[in-house]
This record gives structure tokens, C-alpha cells and sequence, in this order.
């Protein structure tokens, strides 16, 4: 079956400008048809496996010809198509990957060779192949396969991923350490790491430093970099821009490829003349790979989907042993080999479950609009006002709602790529000169940015704005991705003003206030999903800095020296809060609503308020313990209040949330309404079999 990729035309052919772009396969009538695959279908509808059916382990592939290894992948893929039609998740880059992972697991003795895999989003194909076959249904799914790479979930994960640009410091670390032990064990000294990483994720700061290092390290150190030009978007950058130079130079793929191929078969001191004219080859032809000048051996660009470019490269590459590392370029196509996917901009990738045959996505009923999208909303209503309002994203543009701005505002809109880093500190450099910059970063992935919040932006106090999107718990991609700290990173930092809205019109507002706040940096956090569906003005208020506001106020209790309970929520726990108030109404306990709106500046006088007035004060927040609650404990503390209040902060738990369904999560959590409803009862003294009809058992962990 010829593998042949758009990306290799024959030699010496002209490439098109961009080295290899894929055909156009959508078809004429623009209607997606079936899957073109040579893999037929059982009668129960799942794909016909026949050779994959025989693979237990990847061992079991290493016997295999090139032929038999082709038709692995062709199953593969189905296999993979077919799974990800049940459960959703990254099917493009999984798909992208499918030659790849099977050569890798033929030539390498995994998992004692050890294969890294950076994001590890693609890593589908790779899980079915590594003993995990027969659980792959229950990808992303409660109790199921992580969506990612996992050391507690297989041997064949050496390192955990889901964060970018990782992969290539993991493997000098383990690439070191076999040094260092290969005395211990001399079997050490041949073992291979080999780490996997995508053309968006080697864009990333981390990449450089890891390559600058193990360039000068001498270490044995595979990379191999998968470039299909794609990130989530399309990539940005020079780098971008340097990679399709490099594939398109085609003729410099032919004669490295002579060059290479001589060079195997010389003796040594002839060898390294060879060696000369291949790195001569590349010096004029390309002026020296940048991964050369980095120490690394470069070898390619080579067709990541044809097995006769794939394994021969790689075996030799696991029989060199010169010293140092080697950089393997492999071009690969994000979709590869389902015309719906290839056919997208997106290259799907992240679907929801969706019909194999047609592409379509089962998509749920259109809710209310997401927070990503009321934010959109109010940042283009904010910029149309004011033209230094300018938006920045790290490699993100649609995840964080910003695709509208960049289409109204393209001068104003700057994609950094996976460079979160850069995006903050690039922020604080417009921002000294009067811009008012929008850093719409995942609240995960600003974890990489902390030194440059702390250092570039709040120390110099510049009024940088940080839009921070899947705040909380974020479901099916898991604990790496859940937003579960920032109140904590963020709420110790001077100068700092952290708001977190409640409902969709409070973020309107929020996003208009950050706009109009120039005194220093501003933060909001909010959560993946729908908003409650509130009817929404074209544009936010302005709100006061550190102020909350009581929604609802608590009956008097007779009998009581003052006032019951007070819940103060922080975001967009209030929704249950509210409802746990409603299950304590019923029960003769009305309790005082509030919604703190503020983590920084605190609303002391509100705090202040409730304690004073309330015999019980249960703060509630989507957040690690050490955030909003123990802001307010230490006011309290401070002002002598907690010494006649019973105070109680309803955190996330200490502990790491597995990917689930949100709801489950948030009970897992210990924040759903009954948890708060027990915590109330409890902190008033009533014993929990008086909290009768309360259906929370011990097992929501509850941080009281
Ligand atoms: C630090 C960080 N920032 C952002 C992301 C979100 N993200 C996940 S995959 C991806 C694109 C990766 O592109 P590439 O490495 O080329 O892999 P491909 O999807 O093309 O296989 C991004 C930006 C992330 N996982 N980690
Ligand atoms: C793999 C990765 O890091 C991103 O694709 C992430 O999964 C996107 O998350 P959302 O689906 O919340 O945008
Ligand atoms: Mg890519």
C-alpha cells in the first residue's frame, strides 16, 4: 500500500512553497464521506483488526516486515477513529501520529527504551498499542484512561504530560541518569530515550532551554519532532516559519539523504568525510539547521506516515553510536487519513463523540453562551471604546474566545504561540508604553507564567489584565489542566486585584472594569462552560473595587445571641451556595447570602459585617485551600473577629481531582449544595443523623 505523503513528492520534484501542504480533500460537493481506509468493518459495525488483534504488546511488532507494519497503522487508525467516535478527545494529533507510534514501538525496545511524548494529547494510538487496548473506551471517561500520558497508569508512560514543551527536559533527565548509573548497571548504557514533540510545542521557551543543554551535554538523546504545521491553530512565529523553509529545501533532503546513506557505509576514517559533506550539504543549503547549532545531529525532514522512510531511519538511528543527541525532523499530517478531520481548520483537535462515517459531532443541545464567550463579548464591546485595549494569547486564540477580536482587531491581537512566559512579560512591555493589554491565558497554563506576573508585572505594578479562563475544575482533560490554584498564586502577590464573577453579567462587568482599571494589574478568573443563560446587556457595568454584595439576608433566630449562618460564595459557587440556602430556609435556618465578588482587595467591611452578625461564616470557593477562605481568616484573626464566629472554608480538596464529569467532580470536591447544607448543620452543632434526608455520605472530602 503506497504510504507515500503529500509532503515527499518524488525527488527532485518541486514542493510547494510551504513544503507540504496537504491536499485539499474536501470533497467537491463539500458532503464528507465515509472513511477512506483500507480497514473494512465486522458485522457489529467495529473496525476488522486482524493484524492489531495479534499485537499484545508492542514486543509483538518487532518480528513484523514494513508491509505488515503499514497495515498495523492502517488498523490503528480505524481503531483509534473508532474509539474517539464513543468517547471524544484529540483525535487530530492522534491521528497525526499513527506511522510514528508503530515505528517507534517496532525499532525501540519499549518501554525499556524509554518514549517520551510531549502534551501527550496524541498519545491514543500509543495506549493501544501499549497493553491498554482492551480499556481504551474508557478514555477520559470516570474512572477510565487518562487523556494524556501517565506513569501510574502504564510502564510505557517513563513521564507524565499534558502541559507542552516538557519532553525534551524529562529525557535529558532520564538520558543523564542512565549515565550516571551505568555503573551500577552497564545495561544502561544502550538504553534509548526518544522524545516525541509537535512543531507548537517546540515553540515553547522550555524546548530551547532543554536543547540548549543537552546540545552541550553529550547526552544520547532522541527528539524527535513531529511538524504537521499545526498547533491548536495554525502555528505562529519564526520558528513556524524556519520549519517550513527547512521541509521545503527538498533538494537538501536528497542530498542528506545520500550524504547519510554513504556515510553508513564507509569505513570510519572515510566516514567522517562523509559526515563533512552531509553537515557541508546542510551548512549551504540551509546555512546549518538551527538544531545544529543547538549540538544536535539533524536528520530529515522525512515522511512521518511512509514506514520505508520511518524504519530504516530509525533503526539506524538506534544502532549510532556516536555521542550526542540527534534531532529527527518528521513530517506528518494533523488528521491524516479521516477526510472530516483533514478537512477541518482545526484538523479535529478536540471533537465530542461523533458519527464515523459522516464526521458529524453529537454535539449537546446549544446551552446558554460559555463564560469564554461572554468574555469575548465584553472585551470586543471594551476595545470598540478604547483603541489600547489590545488582546494576547499563548497559542489559544479559539479556546479563549478571542478569534472574534482577532478577526475585528488583527493589528491589535497578538498570538505568541505556546510561550506563556513571553505573553505576560510582552504584556508588561505594551503596557509601559499605554497599552492595555488582555493576557487571556487558562488558569493552568499561567502557571508556567508566575515568575513574570511576579517579577515583570507586579513588582513594577503595570496594569496588565489577565483574563483567566477554565478557572476550577475542568472535567475530561483532568487534574493537569483543573484551574485549582490561582487564587492561591495570585492572592499572596502585592498590587494584585483578583475578581471572580459569579454569574455571566457579573464577568461582563468584571471585563468592563478591568478595562477601566489603570492602577495596577487586575485579574478575573472563570470557570470552562455555560453561563445560567442570563439575559445579557451588549456590555458590562463598572463595579467597585473590593466590594461584594449581600443577596439575601438571614431571618434573625430567636433564642440565638445574634444572627444564624452567613455563606459568603466566591464566583461561581454561588449557584449552589444559593441553593443550599434554599435547603436551609426549608429547614427554619434562612441563612445571609453573599457574594464576595473580590478575592483582593477583600470587602472588609462585608466580612466584618457578617461576622459580627452571624453565629456561623462558611466561605465557598473553586479554589486550593490557602486562597479566598484563609484571606478572610486572616482578616478575622487579625481584628479578633474569628474568636466569636465559627468560621468554615469550603476549599477544593488537598488533593489531585481525576478527569470526570464536572458535577461529579465538584462532589468528589466536597462543594456540592449538600456539602455546604452538612457543613452549616454541623458548624451549628446539629448532629449529622439530625441532618436526615441528606444524601452526602463521608466520601465528598470536605476541607472543615
Ligand atoms: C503550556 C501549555 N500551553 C498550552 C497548551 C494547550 N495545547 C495543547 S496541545 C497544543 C498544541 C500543540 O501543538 P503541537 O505540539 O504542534 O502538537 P500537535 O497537536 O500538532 O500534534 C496546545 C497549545 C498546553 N497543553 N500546554
Ligand atoms: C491538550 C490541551 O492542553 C488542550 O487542547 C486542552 O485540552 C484544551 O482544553 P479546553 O477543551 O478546555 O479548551
Ligand atoms: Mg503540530
Amino acid at each position: 500500500m503506497d504510504h507515500k505523503h503529500p509532503a515527499t513528492p518524488s525527488p527532485g520534484a518541486a514542493s510547494p512553497a510551504s513544503g507540504h501542504a496537504p491536499q485539499d480533500r474536501t470533497p467537491r460537493d463539500g458532503k464528507l464521506r465515509p472513511v477512506e481506509s483500507g480497514v473494512g468493518r465486522n458485522a457489529d459495525g467495529s473496525p476488522r483488526t486482524p493484524l492489531l488483534d495479534r499485537i499484545r504488546s508492542p514486543f509483538d511488532l518487532r518480528n513484523l516486515s514494513a508491509e505488515q507494519l503499514a497495515q498495523v497503522a492502517d488498523e490503528l487508525r480505524a481503531e483509534t477513529l473508532d474509539t474517539v467516535s464513543t468517547t471524544g478527545g484529540h483525535l487530530g494529533a492522534s491521528l497525526g501520529v499513527v506511522e510514528l507510534t508503530v515505528a517507534l514501538h517496532a525499532v525501540f525496545d519499549t518501554p525499556r527504551d524509554r518514549l517520551i511524548w510531549d502534551v501527550g494529547h496524541q498519545t491514543y494510538p500509543h495506549k493501544i498499542l501499549t497493553e491498554r487496548r482492551h480499556r481504551i473506551r474508557t478514555l477520559r471517561q470516570p474512572g477510565g484512561l487518562s487523556g494524556f500520558t501517565r506513569r501510574s497508569e502504564s510502564e510505557y508512560d517513563p513521564f507524565g504530560a499534558a502541559h507542552s514543551s516538557t519532553s525534551i527536559s524529562a529525557g535529558l533527565g532520564m538520558a543523564t541518569a542512565h549515565d550516571l548509573l551505568a555503573h551500577e548497571d552497564p545495561a544502561l548504557k544502550d538504553r534509548h530515550v526518544i522524545a516525541v514533540i509537535g512543531d507548537g510545542a517546540i515553540s515553547a521557551g522550555m524546548a530551547y532551554e532543554a536543547m540548549n543543554n543537552a546540545g552541550s551535554s553529550g547526552a544520547r538523546l532522541i527528539v524527535v519532532l513531529n511538524d504537521n504545521e499545526m498547533s491548536i491553530a495554525p502555528p505562529v512565529g519564526a520558528m513556524s516559519n524556519y520549519l517550513s523553509r527547512l521541509m521545503s529545501s527538498r533538494s537538501f533532503l536528497n542530498l542528506r539523504d545520500f550524504a547519510g546513506r554513504v556515510a553508513k557505509r564507509l569505513p570510519q576514517p572515510i566516514e567522517r568525510t562523509a559526515k563533512r559533506a552531509d553537515e557541508f550539504a546542510r551548512g549551504i543549503l540551509t546555512g546549518g539547521t538551527l538544531f545544529e547549532e543547538l549540538g544536535f545531529y539533524y536528520v530529515g525532514p522525512i515522511d512521518g506516515h511512509n514506514m520505508d522512510h520511518l524504519l530504516p531511519i530509525l533503526r539506524n538511528l538506534r544502532e549510532a553510536d556516536e555521542k550526542g543527541p540527534v534531532l529527527l525532523h518528521v513530517i506528518t499530517q494533523k488528521g491524516r487519513g479521516y477526510a472530516p478531520a483533514e478537512a477541518s481548520g482545526d484538523k479535529f483537535h478536540a471533537v465530542s463523540k461523533f458519527n464515523v462515517v459522516t464526521g458529524e459531532q453529537t454535539k449537546a443541545p446549544p446551552g446558554p453562551p460559555t463564560y469564554t464567550s461572554v468574555f469575548a463579548q465584553g472585551l470586543l464591546a471594551a476595545a470598540e471604546a478604547d483603541p489600547r485595549i489590545v488582546a494576547i494569547t499563548a497559542a489559544m486564540p479559539s479556546g479563549t474566545g478571542l478569534e472574534k477580536f482577532a478577526k475585528k482587531y488583527p493589528d491589535r491581537f497578538f498570538d505568541v504561540g505556546i510561550a506563556e512566559q513571553h505573553a505576560v512579560t510582552f504584556a508588561a512591555g505594551m503596557a509601559t508604553e499605554g497599552m492595555k493589554p488582555f493576557c487571556a491565558i487558562y488558569s493552568t497554563f499561567l502557571q508556567r507564567a508566575y515568575d513574570q506576573v511576579v517579577h515583570d508585572v507586579v513588582l513594577q505594578n503595570l496594569p496588565v489584565r489577565f483574563a483567566i479562563d477554565r478557572a476550577g475544575l475542568v472535567g475530561a482533560d483532568g487534574a493537569t489542566h483543573a484551574g485549582s490554584f490561582d487564587l492561591n498564586y495570585l492572592g499572596c502577590l502585592p498590587n494584585m486585584t483578583i475578581m471572580a464573577p459569579s454569574d455571566e453579567l457579573e464577568l461582563l462587568h468584571m471585563t468592563a472594569t478591568a478595562a477601566a482599571y489603570d492602577a495596577g494589574p487586575i485579574a478575573f478568573r472563570y470557570p470552562r462552560g455555560n453561563g445560567s443563560g442570563l439575559v445579557l446587556p451588549a456590555a458590562g457595568e463598572i463595579i467597585e473595587i473590593g466590594r461584594g454584595r449581600v443577596l439575601r439576608e438571614a431571618g434573625r433566630q430567636s433564642g440565638r445571641e445574634k444572627g444564624g449562618i452567613a455563606l459568603l460564595s466566591l464566583g461561581t459557587r454561588l449557584d449552589d451556595v444559593l441553593r443550599a440556602a434554599d435547603e436551609l430556609a426549608a429547614r427554619g435556618l434562612p441563612p445571609t447570602v453573599a457574594d464576595a465578588r473580590f478575592m483582593k482587595p477583600l470587602d472588609t467591611a462585608l466580612i466584618e459585617q457578617l461576622a459580627r452578625n452571624h453565629a456561623v461564616l462558611i466561605t465557598v470557593e473553586e479554589g486550593a485551600a490557602g486562597g479566598f477562605g484563609a484571606a478572610v481568616m486572616h482578616h478575622l484573626a487579625h481584628t479578633g473577629l474569628l474568636d466569636n464566629v465559627r468560621f468554615r472554608p469550603m476549599t477544593l480538596p488537598d488533593t489531585l481531582i481525576d478527569h470526570n464529569t464536572p458535577a461529579a467532580q465538584i462532589a468528589e470536591a466536597g462543594l456540592s449544595p449538600r456539602h455546604v447544607v452538612r457543613m452549616a448543620l454541623r458548624a451549628l452543632g446539629v448532629p449529622d443523623e439530625a441532618a436526615e434526608g441528606l444524601s452526602v455520605g463521608r466520601s465528598g472530602p470536605t476541607s472543615y
